[in-house]
C-alpha cells in the first residue's frame, strides 16, 4: 500500500499495442472479429449484478421516494429515454467541440427541444424534464428560469397579459440583466439609470460608464431578444432606486441590436464545453428610449406626469426573482450531486486495486474504509440535499400563496432559507463533484468520465444567484425566531442541556441528534451576538463587520440543522417498500453524525457534547458506512439516471468500464491521423536537428 499509486505490479496490459497507422479511427481491437465479438459479448454482463444482489431493500420503491412520487417517477424515466434516444442531443463529443460551435449545438438542442415540446404535446413538467435531460446550459435556462418569473412576480395583471404569450410561444427571448462590472452583490449600487421623460411618457435608459456596463446575463452575449433590464429609476429630479423595466435589444427581423444598444459575448469561461456552451453577456445603453408602460409596475409605478408611487407592498418584493432561483438551485445541487455520487460509487465498486500478490482477485476499492469514509457522506448528503430541496419548494408555494393574499410575515423566512441553503448546498455540492474525481483515480481526470465538466459546469453556482459567503451573511443578519429559527425560543433549556449519549448506538436516537445540533447553532449564535455587543460599544454594524467569519460559522451551523431536521421529518413519514425506511434512516444517520464529525470543534467549543461523546458518533459512523455498503450500487441506482443523463463511461450502468475508456479515446480529434499535424514542422526537424548534432559526435 505504502507504495502508491496504482498496483502496477498486478496490472495486465490486455488491449493496448500501439497503433501505427489508423484506419477508420477505430480502437485497434474493434477491426479485429474476434475483438468486436469479444466487446459484445462483455456489453452483455452486467458487472455490477453482484453488487445489485446484495441489495437490502426494494429499489423501485427507493426510486419512489426519491422522485416524490410514483407519477414523478414515471414521467422523469420516458423524458430521459426520449432525449436519450435522440441523436441531435448527443452531447459525448460535447468537450471537443470549439466554443462556436458549441453555441450552434445550444442553439441547435434548444430549437429541437422545442420542436419535441410543441409535437408531443408535452406538458410544463414534461418539457421541464425535457430540457434538464439535454443538459446544456442555454438561454433557455434563462428565459424560463428568470426573464419569465420576473415579469411573472414583478409585472402587473396588464403587463403579464402582453408580455408573457409573447414569451410562451418564444416569439421574443428573453434574459436577466441585472449585474453589472462594477456592481454584482451589491444591487442597491447598480449604476444603469432610468430617466423618465413626461414630454414623451418614456423612460430613457443609459449606461453612464464603463462600470455601469451589464456584464454576466447568461442569454444575453447572443440569443435574447429581449432583458428584463435593472436600473435606478430617475423621475421629477430624484432617484428611486433600483426597478426592474423590459428592454428590446434586437430587431425581431433580423437579429441586429437596435439603436444605442451595444452587445456581445463577455468571452470563454471556465473548463472545456460545460458552462461555455452559454452566452453570457454584455450590454450597454445610449440613451435608449423605451415606453413608460414597459416598467415593471407590479410594486411601485410612474404616472403619466411623472409621480413616484409605491404600492403597499415591502420593496424586497423586487428581490423575488432571486427568491424563486435560489430555491430552485438547492433542489439541482441534489440532481448534481447524485450524478457525480452514482459515477463514483458505481466505478469504485468496479474499480480493483491491490489485495492479492498471487494473481487472484484484488479488492474493490469500494470496500477500503477511506474510500467509504469520502464517499458515503457525500451519498447521504445527496438525499438529504434532496429532501430539503422538497422542502424548500414547499415553503416557497407556501409563501407566494400568502403573498397573493397580502401576507407579507414569511418573506424574510423565505428570503433566509432560500439564501442560506442556496449557499450551503452549492459549496458543499462544488467540493463534493471534485471529491467524486479524486475517489475515481486517474480516470476521473478524464473529460469522459463526466466529472470535469460536470464541476466546472456546477462550480459557478457557488457565485451566480448571489456570492455563498455574501448570503450566509444575509442569513446571519436575520433578527426574528420564527419559522425554521423558532428553536431559538428555547433558548434558556439549549444553552445549558448535556448530551446524554453514553453509548455508539445512542447516536442513533434522532432526539439525541436533533438535540446537539439545536444546541450548537444557537450557542454559536449567542456568542457571536455577545462578540459583536462587545466589538462595538457603539454601533451593531461596527460589531456585525468585525465579527463577520463567525457570524459565517453560525449561519452555517443554522442550516445544517434546517436539513438534519428535514432528513429526519422525512425519515418520521410513512415510506413504503421493503427497508426503505431503514435505509434512509441509516443514510439521516450518516448525514447527521459525519457533519458532527467535521464540525467537531463547534460541539465540543459550545460544550453540547463531550470529547468522549464525540468519539462514540465517530465510532457509530463507521458502524453506519459498513451498513451503507452493501446497499451503495442500489442507492444511486435509485437516483434513476439513464447513461445519456450521466454522461460518464465510468458511471455506465452496466459497470463495463475498461472497453468504453479505450473507445471512448480513439474517438478524440488528436487521434484522427496517427502521425500529429505540426510532426513535419516542429517534431520531425527538432529530431532531425538532435540526430545530425549527435552524428557529428
Ligand atoms: C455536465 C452538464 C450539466 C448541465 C446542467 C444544465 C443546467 C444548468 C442551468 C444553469 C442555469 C443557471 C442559471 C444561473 C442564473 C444566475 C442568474 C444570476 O446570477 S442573476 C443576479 C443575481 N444577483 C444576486 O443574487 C445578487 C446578490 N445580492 C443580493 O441579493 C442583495 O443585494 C443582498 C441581499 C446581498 C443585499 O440586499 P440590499 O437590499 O442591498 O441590502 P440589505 O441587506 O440592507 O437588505 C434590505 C432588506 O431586504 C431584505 N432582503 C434582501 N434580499 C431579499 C430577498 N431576496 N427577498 C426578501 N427580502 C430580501 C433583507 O433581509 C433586508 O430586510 P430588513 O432587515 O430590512 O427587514
Ligand atoms: C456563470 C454565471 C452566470 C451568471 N448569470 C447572471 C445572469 O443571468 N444575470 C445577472 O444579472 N447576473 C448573472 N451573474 C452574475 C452573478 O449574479 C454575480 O457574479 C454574483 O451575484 C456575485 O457578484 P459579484 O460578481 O459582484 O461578486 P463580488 O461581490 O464582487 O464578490 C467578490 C468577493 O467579494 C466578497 N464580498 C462581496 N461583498 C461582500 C460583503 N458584503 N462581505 C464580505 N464579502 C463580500 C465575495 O464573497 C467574493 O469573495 C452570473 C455569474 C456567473 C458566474
Amino acid at each position: 500500500m505504502w507504495r502508491g499509486g496504482s498496483n502496477t505490479r498486478t496490472c495486465k496490459r490486455r488491449f493496448f499495442s500501439s497503433p501505427t497507422r489508423s484506419r477508420h479511427h477505430r480502437p485497434p481491437y474493434m477491426l479485429h472479429s474476434r475483438g468486436s465479438q469479444h466487446l459484445k459479448a462483455m456489453a452483455e454482463v452486467d458487472h455490477l449484478a453482484a453488487e445489485r444482489a446484495t441489495a437490502r431493500f426494494d429499489v423501485e420503491e427507493m426510486k419512489v421516494a426519491w422522485a416524490g412520487s410514483r407519477h414523478a417517477v414515471h414521467v422523469a424515466d420516458r423524458m430521459a429515454r426520449l432525449v436519450a434516444s435522440d441523436p441531435v442531443f448527443r452531447k459525448d463529443n460535447r468537450t471537443m467541440l470549439s466554443r462556436k460551435e458549441l453555441f450552434k449545438d445550444t442553439l441547435r438542442k434548444a430549437a429541437h427541444a422545442w420542436k419535441r415540446i410543441v409535437e408531443l404535446r408535452l406538458t410544463e413538467e414534461e418539457a421541464d424534464l425535457l430540457r434538464q435531460y439535454v443538459d446544456q446550459p442555454g438561454y433557455v435556462d434563462l428565459h424560463w428560469g428568470m426573464f419569465v418569473p420576473a415579469i411573472k412576480g414583478q409585472g402587473t395583471e396588464e403587463q403579464q397579459h402582453k408580455w408573457l404569450p409573447l414569451a410562451y410561444k418564444f416569439q421574443i427571448i428573453g434574459c436577466y440583466a441585472q449585474t453589472e462590472l462594477g456592481h454584482g452583490s451589491n444591487v442597491q449600487g447598480l449604476e444603469t439609470t432610468a430617466t423618465f421623460d413626461p414630454k414623451t411618457d418614456e423612460f430613457v435608459i443609459h449606461s453612464p460608464t464603463l462600470t455601469s456596463s451589464k456584464w454576466w446575463p447568461g442569454g444575453l452575449g447572443k440569443a435574447s431578444t429581449h432583458a428584463v433590464v435593472y436600473a435606478r429609476l430617475i423621475t421629477e429630479g430624484k432617484d428611486y432606486g433600483i426597478h426592474g423595466f423590459i428592454v428590446q435589444l434586437r430587431s425581431l427581423e433580423d437579429h441586429s441590436p437596435l439603436p444605442g444598444v451595444t452587445l456581445g459575448d463577455i468571452g470563454g469561461k471556465f473548463g472545456s464545453g460545460a458552462y461555455n456552451s452559454m452566452d453570457n453577456g454584455v450590454l450597454r445603453f445610449d440613451h435608449v428610449r423605451i415606453p413608460r408602460d414597459q416598467m415593471l409596475m407590479r410594486l411601485s409605478q410612474v404616472t403619466r406626469e411623472g409621480k413616484y408611487v409605491h404600492s403597499n407592498v415591502p420593496k424586497q418584493l423586487l428581490y423575488g426573482t432571486m427568491v424563486y432561483v435560489r430555491q430552485s438551485i438547492v433542489a439541482d445541487a441534489s440532481k448534481a450531486l447524485s450524478r457525480a455520487v452514482c459515477i463514483a460509487v458505481r466505478y469504485s465498486a468496479v474499480r480493483k486495486q491491490f489485495g492479492s500478490q498471487d494473481g487472484g482477485p484484488e479488492t474493490q476499492v469500494l470496500n477500503y474504509k477511506t474510500q467509504q469514509s469520502r464517499l458515503f457522506p457525500l451519498l447521504a448528503s445527496a438525499y438529504a440535499f434532496r429532501f430539503v430541496g422538497d422542502w424548500l419548494n414547499w415553503l416557497y408555494t407556501d409563501v407566494t400563496q400568502k403573498l397573493e393574499a397580502k401576507d407579507f410575515s414569511t418573506l424574510q423566512e423565505a428570503h433566509a432559507c432560500t439564501a442560506g441553503l442556496k449557499a450551503v448546498t452549492t459549496s458543499v455540492t462544488a467540493d463534493a463533484i471534485e471529491e467524486c474525481r479524486k475517489l475515481c483515480g486517474g480516470h476521473g481526470y478524464l473529460n469522459s468520465s463526466g466529472l470535469p465538466e460536470l464541476f466546472a459546469v456546477y462550480v459557478p453556482a457557488c457565485t451566480y444567484e448571489g456570492d455563498n459567503v455574501v448570503l450566509l451573511l444575509q442569513l446571519a443578519s436575520g433578527k426574528q425566531p420564527v419559522g425554521t429559527m423558532a428553536y431559538m425560543g428555547k433558548v434558556q433549556y439549549l444553552m445549558q442541556c448535556k448530551s446524554a449519549v453514553s453509548s455508539a448506538e445512542d447516536w442513533l436516537n434522532p432526539d439525541a441528534i436533533q438535540e446537539a445540533f439545536e444546541a450548537r447553532a444557537l450557542r454559536m449564535a449567542v456568542n457571536c451576538a455577545q462578540n459583536i455587543s462587545q466589538a462595538a460599544s457603539q454601533e451593531e454594524a461596527a460589531g456585525f463587520y468585525e465579527r463577520s467569519p463567525d457570524l459565517l460559522e453560525a449561519a452555517v451551523a443554522h442550516i445544517q440543522l434546517i436539513i438534519v431536521t428535514k432528513f429526519i421529518e422525512k425519515v418520521h413519514q410513512e415510506i413504503p417498500g421493503h427497508g426503505v425506511k431503514e435505509q434512509l434512516q441509516a443514510l439521516c444517520n450518516v448525514y447527521a453524525l459525519y457533519i458532527l464529525h467535521k464540525h467537531l470543534g463547534d460541539f465540543l467549543a459550545t460544550g453540547c457534547i463531550t470529547p468522549r461523546q464525540g468519539a462514540l458518533a465517530n465510532e457509530q459512523l463507521g458502524k453506519l458506512y459498513a451498513q451503507v455498503r452493501p446497499n451503495a450500487v442500489a442507492l444511486v441506482d435509485a437516483f434513476n439516471y439513464t447513461d445519456h443523463y450521466l454522461g460518464s463511461v465510468l458511471g455506465r450502468y452496466d459497470g463495463d468500464v475498461y472497453p468504453a475508456l479505450y473507445e471512448e479515446a480513439w474517438k478524440d480529434p488528436l487521434n484522427e491521423t496517427v502521425v500529429p499535424e505540426g510532426y513535419h514542422e516542429y517534431l520531425r526537424p527538432l529530431i532531425k536537428q538532435q540526430q545530425l548534432k549527435l552524428s557529428r559526435l
